[in-house]
């Protein structure tokens, strides 16, 4: 039986772009676009993880705005994942590179370009269609 993985992924908007990071090579999904996030771990909920994995990878506050209506569940060939994502927005710049190689700012078209982990497609063609600078978070 393959694992199933409770994930969370933060869309970071800043001036109508949004931020990828490619995966560092030891990870699985490794040399893939994502949006920065992790496991949901046991008794917290989606928004305590997303804070917390923001905070272990970028070294970065957010706040949260909306989740993203789009699915989420896809099987990978390690693990079977249900992936929430919830757009935000930085409080602080610092991006570290604890889990990623690198980031790159764009818009959703530009970066829909490069080579993303599939379960992430939704998501970004969701973003395509929406006027990122309407989007509100909680303050
Ligand atoms: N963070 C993130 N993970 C994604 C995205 N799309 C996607 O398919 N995934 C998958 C890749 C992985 O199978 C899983 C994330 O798990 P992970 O192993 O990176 O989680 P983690 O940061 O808690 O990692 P670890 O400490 O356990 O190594 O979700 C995405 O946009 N962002």
């Amino acid at each position: 039986m393959k694992p199933e993985q409770n994930i969370v992924a933060a869309v970071l908007i800043e001036d109508g772009r949004i931020l990828t990071g490619r995966r560092q090579a030891h990870r699985v999904g490794g040399g893939y676009y994502e949006f920065p996030g992790g496991k949901i771990e046991p008794g917290e909920t989606a928004q305590q993880a997303i804070k917390r994995e923001i905070k272990e990878e970028l070294g970065d506050e957010i706040v949260l705005g909306p989740q993203l209506p789009v699915p989420g569940d896809y099987e990978y060939s390690y693990a079977k994942i249900h992936i929430q994502f919830f757009c935000a927005k930085l409080l602080t710049q610092n991006l570290e590179h604890e889990a990623h190689t690198e980031f790159q700012w764009g818009t959703p078209a530009e970066l829909a370009q490069l080579q993303w982990l599939p379960a992430s497609r939704p998501a970004l063609e969701w973003l395509e269609q929406q006027d990122l600078r309407k989007i509100e978070f909680d303050e």
